[in-house]
């Protein structure tokens, strides 16, 4: 077997989909957990990009079917800005696409900060502006925990097979997460669920972002990787790619295999 076609395996990819199909299998998906695990809801940063408003949609949606089910359960969409965030307009027609159930806004910027400057006192060195970024997500994470905690709610994370094959996601920080809607769809792939949604075209035809760095707001994905997501979504859905852009992707698969893991053990397999 290919490594593409390993990839392609581990990653649960499809060549093809059918927008409404994977709609409803998503949001089924999204009820039968809830349902099993007995929380009460579902808890999700919005950002203003294309991931988390898909997956704040499908998770409204299922909520309100759970609903009329019977079920007392919610959905609360949480803004995460650090500071003033060049795109807040997107988030606000993030919001008013999904009509969450609730809405909470916490600004991560003072907690991250009182952290960079405790980092450089207490280890003599500054954070890097980079390591600073993944402080950023990691707090965001901490702050849906506490949601999810207050209100025996799930986390939702957006991670999604055009990130999961690069490990394009800080670990513990947008990679930690109870429950990924999005699992196994290429970001073209994405884009047509928004649109079967009716989502504004806005929202998903923007230049996805981390927006993790101070030196470079709304940096493109595709500039810090080095590679496009239209080279990534290709290679997902198993056509064929450019000799130059399928090594890049397949050393990098390799190279974070460990995000895709639980942490190691002597017990494992999959490192050795
Ligand atoms: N072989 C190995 N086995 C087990 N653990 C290993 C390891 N190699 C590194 N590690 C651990 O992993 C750490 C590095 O991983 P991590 O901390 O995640 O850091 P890293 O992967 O270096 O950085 C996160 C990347 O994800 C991007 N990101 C983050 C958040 C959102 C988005 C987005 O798409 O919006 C993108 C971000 O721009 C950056 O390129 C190391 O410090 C080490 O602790
Ligand atoms: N400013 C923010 N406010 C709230 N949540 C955020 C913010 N930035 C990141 N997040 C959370 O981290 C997740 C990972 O970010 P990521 O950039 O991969 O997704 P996105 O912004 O939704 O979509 P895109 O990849 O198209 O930019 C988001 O889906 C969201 O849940
Ligand atoms: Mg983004």
């Amino acid at each position: 077997m290919s490594l593409q076609q390993r990839i392609m395996n581990d990653l649960h990819t499809k060549s093809n989909i059918v927008a409404s199909t994977e709609i409803e299998s998503r949001v089924n998906f999204l009820k039968q957990y809830l349902i099993q695990s007995k929380a009460k809801g579902f808890v999700l940063g919005i950002s203003g990009g294309q991931d988390s408003t898909l997956a704040g949609r499908l998770a409204q949606i299922a909520v309100e079917e759970l609903r009329e089910s019977g079920h007392i359960v919610k959905f609360v969409a949480v803004r995460l800005p650090y500071g003033t965030q060049r795109d807040e307009e997107d988030a606000e027609l993030a919001l008013s696409f999904i009509n969450p159930d609730d809405r909470i806004s916490f600004d991560v910027k003072k907690t991250v900060d009182v952290f960079a400057e405790s980092y450089k006192t207490n280890a003599s060195q500054p954070l890097s502006d980079f390591n600073k970024g993944n402080v950023k997500a990691r707090v965001r994470m901490i702050t849906q925990y506490a949601i999810a905690g207050q209100g025996n709610l799930l986390v939702i994370g957006t991670d999604h097979a055009a990130e999961a094959i690069t490990g394009f996601f800080t670990k513990y920080g947008d990679g930690g997460a109870d429950i990924l809607p999005l699992a196994g769809l290429t970001k073209r792939q994405g884009k047509m669920l928004l649109k079967e949604l009716g989502a504004p075209e806005r929202l998903y035809v923007k230049q996805p972002t981390a927006d993790l760095l101070d030196e470079k707001p709304q940096q493109a994905d595709e500039t810090e990787l080095g590679i496009t997501y239209d080279e990534l979504d290709d290679y997902l859905e198993g056509k064929a790619v450019s000799d130059d852009a399928a090594k890049k992707i397949e050393e990098r698969y390799l190279q974070t295999e460990h995000k895709r893991q639980l942490p190691a053990s002597l017990h494992d397999e999959w490192w050795q």
